[in-house]
């Protein structure tokens, strides 16, 4: 049982809020319940509309993912951390690349402030990204080897899970085992658009190969019935 398991919310899936207005936004959340669906609010939306509409999404029983994606030197970053998870937020996250002791630095700086600290997840390979993004960027390892050793060092830094696309699900729980947060985004029901996703997988795919949580974004977020769309995935997965 992954440490989540004992959550209020039914639903593995974790609504991407990627938008610049923020009715809109309020007007999607109106329609969700806090037991089919968790949220994630990311750079747009927290570099516009700031601490306060977290607050209030956590106020309104939902669990947050803070998708803040910190890289930084040891000590920002730890004090970043700190701040958000000052929000009252489920989860956060920062960049694996950061390193051990980035990684490490932030992990003890929550768990001394907080006596519920959030998760904290290690970001691997975006998954919009494929070998040609890495080779870019001079990673010569297939993007499968490039998670697994990335998602290696966050255990080892002793962070509770990893970003990763589901794609990568399988291996990851064969070499890091079951007590280990794998968040899935890439998330595309049959069928639906893939826009600058590359390595995506379907829910039920997704949650078969080992994933904990699902993060879908635009599927669900530009709809015409987004409600329906997640009641949808969620009875896909039943
Ligand atoms: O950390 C993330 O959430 C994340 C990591 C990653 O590797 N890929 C990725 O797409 N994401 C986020 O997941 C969401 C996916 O949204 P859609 O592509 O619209 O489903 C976006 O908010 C991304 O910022």
């Amino acid at each position: 049982m992954t440490l989540s398991s004992i959550k209020a919310c039914n639903s593995p899936v974790i609504v991407a809020l990627d938008f610049n207005d923020k009715n809109k936004a309020i007007e999607l959340v109106e329609k969700l319940n806090p037991s089919e669906c968790r949220l994630k609010v990311g750079k747009e939306m927290f570099t516009l509309f700031g601490p306060e509409f977290v607050k209030a999404l956590v106020e309104k029983g939902f669990d947050v993912f803070l998708d803040l994606k910190f890289h930084d030197i040891p000590a920002t970053t730890a004090k970043a951390c700190v701040a958000a998870a000052s929000l009252g937020v489920w989860m956060l996250n920062v960049h694996a690349s950061g390193g051990q002791v980035m990684m490490q630095t932030a992990k003890k700086a929550l768990e001394e402030n907080f006596e519920n600290p959030p998760l904290l997840i290690g970001v691997t390979v975006l998954t919009s990204m494929d070998e040609s993004d890495l080779a870019g960027i001079g990673v010569t390892k297939s993007a499968a080897e490039q998670v697994k050793m990335l998602a290696t060092l966050v255990k080892q830094s002793g962070l509770d899970g990893v970003v990763c696309s589901a794609q990568e699900a399988e291996i990851l729980r064969d070499a890091i085992g079951q007590n280990f947060e794998l968040v899935t985004p890439g998330i595309r029901p049959e069928g639906s658009d893939k826009g600058d996703q590359k390595r995506i997988m379907t829910p039920k795919r997704a949650i078969d190969s080992g994933a904990s949580y699902l993060v879908v974004g635009r599927p669900i977020t530009q709809a015409e019935n987004p409600a329906e769309v997640l009641k949808q995935i969620n009875a896909s997965l039943a």
